[in-house]
C-alpha cells in the first residue's frame, strides 16, 4: 500500500497532468484558446450552454465556473467576454452578446453617434475552478481600442467593429496569429498560464 506521502505525491502528479476542461458554448472561443495555449496546458473542452448571468465580468465568469465545476465534477475554466464603450461608462460590457444580437454592428456604431469618444476596450475574465467545492480564481485581460464601422469577415462576434490601439486593422481584418498575441483573451490566458505553471497544475508539454 502507498504511504500517505506517496499517495499525496501521486495525487499531486494526477492533478499536474489531469486535463483542464474549458467549458463554453462558443466554438470560436475554443479555437482561439486552443491556438493560444498550444500544448503548454493539458486542455480538454466541453460544450455547455452556460447561462448568461448579469453582473460584473468577474462575477459572471465566477458563476459560470462554479456551475461548470459542479456539473462536470472536474477542474474547469470558463470565461466571460465584454466589449466596453468608454462613452457609455463601460456598457454594453457583459451584455454585449444581446446588444450584438439585437442591433448588429451598425446599431452598435450608432449607439456612439452622439459621442465624440469612440474608444473602448475588450475585456476577458477567465475563471479557474479546481472542483465543485473550490472557489474560482480569476484572471483578467484587457485590450484597448476603438469602435469603428465594420471591416473584415464577420466570423466572430464584434471582431469587425473593434480596432485595437496601435493597429490600423480591426480584429476581423488582422491575421489570427496577430489577434492571438494582443487580444484580451491572450492577455488573460497569459496570467492563467503563469498561475498554473507556478502551481504545477494541468501541465502539458512545455
Ligand atoms: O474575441 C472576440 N471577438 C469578437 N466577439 C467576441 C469575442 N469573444 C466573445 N465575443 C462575443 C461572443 C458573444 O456575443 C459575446 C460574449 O458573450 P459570452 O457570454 O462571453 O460568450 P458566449 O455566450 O458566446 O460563450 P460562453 O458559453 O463561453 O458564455 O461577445
Ligand atoms: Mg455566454
Amino acid at each position: 500500500m502507498a504511504t500517505p506521502t506517496a499517495a499525496a505525491a501521486s495525487a499531486a502528479q494526477l492533478l499536474k497532468s489531469q486535463p483542464l476542461i474549458f467549458v463554453t458554448g462558443s466554438a470560436n472561443k475554443l479555437r482561439e484558446v486552443q491556438s493560444i495555449l498550444g500544448t503548454k496546458i493539458h486542455l480538454a473542452s466541453h460544450a455547455l450552454d452556460l447561462p448568461e448571468y448579469q453582473g460584473t465580468s468577474a462575477s459572471v465568469s465566477a458563476a459560470k465556473a462554479k456551475l461548470a465545476a459542479s456539473t462536470l465534477n472536474r477542474p474547469v475554466i470558463t470565461e466571460d467576454t465584454c466589449l466596453c464603450f468608454n462613452a457609455l461608462n463601460g456598457l454594453p460590457g457583459p451584455y454585449i452578446k444581446w446588444f450584438l444580437e439585437g442591433v448588429g454592428h451598425e446599431g452598435l456604431n450608432k449607439m456612439l453617434a452622439g459621442f465624440e469618444d469612440k474608444s473602448g476596450y475588450a475585456l476577458c475574465t477567465f475563471a479557474y475552478c479546481a472542483g465543485p467545492d473550490a472557489e474560482p480564481i480569476l484572471f483578467e485581460g484587457r485590450t484597448e481600442g476603438r469602435i469603428v464601422p465594420a471591416r473584415g469577415p464577420a466570423n466572430f462576434g464584434w471582431d469587425p467593429i473593434f480596432e485595437p490601439s496601435g493597429f490600423t486593422q480591426t480584429y476581423a481584418e488582422m491575421d489570427k496569429s496577430v489577434k492571438n498575441t494582443i487580444s484580451h483573451r491572450y492577455r488573460a490566458l497569459a496570467k492563467l498560464q503563469a498561475y498554473l505553471a507556478e502551481h504545477g497544475l494541468h501541465q502539458g508539454q512545455q
